[in-house]
């Protein structure tokens, strides 16, 4: 049994989780550069809570430039041990209307100007990502929202598009129609595998605010009308972040799914080849497989 600590990932329009407890805004130092913004800890029903808003306070990040290795890092090296990220999308489903959650459990990667690994040259690591959310948080997502009153869905592929500009018409109708993806977002890519690589559980619940520019009835994307839905979104989502706690408990089993074990066969290389430099920037990732 180890002790929970939630960590929240807030997408556009969560930039605050003033629901915690014995809140403090922290500075975390991570050899992976600087963490989008300082880490707010606290607690929520007696279990450790920590929040950092991805596009730091103030959206200071494009979805390009922030700092997902850092990010990942620096709560594992506070001590997190499940990540929920909260992220807004467009949707490519007319029953996903704008206003509703998808608690997602495929991805597809579409992005290409970010860092993907926190392995490489020195130490090389392949974990599979098949399945690249964890059940047991993402089911606890689903509850938390439904006792919120959330229309949710449960399950959906998430297209990652690197953005910032928004899809054309054809590459929005080729991604519902014939790849398949039911919403799309600019920032699931890499976090999701960067979080599996530092044996992190990690759920996703996507938040509609449009229709991306496929649905004949609603045209272009139209930024300002995102910000509007943002806003009650983001309410809906601290919502069911304060329901979390009471569901997953202070006391920590090990993830039935193997998210927390995810390095156990992973590592090639041999120990005596492997990069100093490199294993020493892995202490908070892979602190297990360095005991
Ligand atoms: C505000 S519209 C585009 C912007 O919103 C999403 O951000 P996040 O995933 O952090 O909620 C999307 O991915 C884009 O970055
Ligand atoms: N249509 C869309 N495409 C990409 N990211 C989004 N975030 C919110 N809506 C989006």
């Amino acid at each position: 049994m180890t002790e929970t600590m939630i960590g929240v990932i807030g997408g556009s329009g969560v930039y605050d989780l003033d629901t915690l407890e014995d809140k403090r805004w922290v500075a975390v130092e991570s050899p992976w550069g600087l963490p989008s913004d300082e880490i707010l800890t606290g607690t929520l029903g007696g279990v450790k809570m920590a929040f950092l808003p991805r596009h730091g306070r103030g959206h200071v990040h494009s979805p390009s430039t922030v700092p997902y290795r850092a990010n990942i890092d620096a709560l594992k090296r506070l001590g997190v041990t499940d990540v929920i990220s909260v992220s807004a999308c467009g949707s490519f489903r007319e029953e996903m209307a704008p206003g509703d959650f998808v608690v997602i459990d495929q991805f597809i990667d579409r992005t290409f100007a970010r860092e993907k690994s926190f392995f490489g040259s020195g130490c090389v690591a392949h974990v599979s990502v098949a399945h690249p959310t964890c059940p047991r948080l993402g089911a606890a997502c689903l509850t938390a929202a439904s006792e919120a009153g959330i229309r949710v869905h449960d399950g959906g592929t998430y297209l990652a598009m690197e953005g910032p500009q928004f899809s054309t018409l054809a590459e929005s109708k080729m991604y519902r129609d014939s790849w398949g993806a039911d919403v799309i977002g600019m920032t699931n890519m890499p976090e999701a595998k960067l979080a599996r690589e530092a044996e992190l559980c990690y759920a996703s619940v996507a938040m509609v605010t449009d229709y991306d520019s496929w649905h004949p009835d609603h045209g272009a994307v139209d930024i300002t009308e995102i910000v509007k839905i943002l806003t009650g979104n983001a309410d809906k989502a601290r919502d069911l972040v304060s329901r979390l706690p009471g569901l997953l408990g202070a006391e920590r089993t090990p993830c039935p799914h193997g998210c927390d074990r995810a390095l156990d066969y992973a590592l090639l290389t041999a120990p005596e080849k492997r990069d100093p430099m490199l294993m020493s920037k892995l202490d908070a990732v892979a602190a297990r497989m360095l005991t």
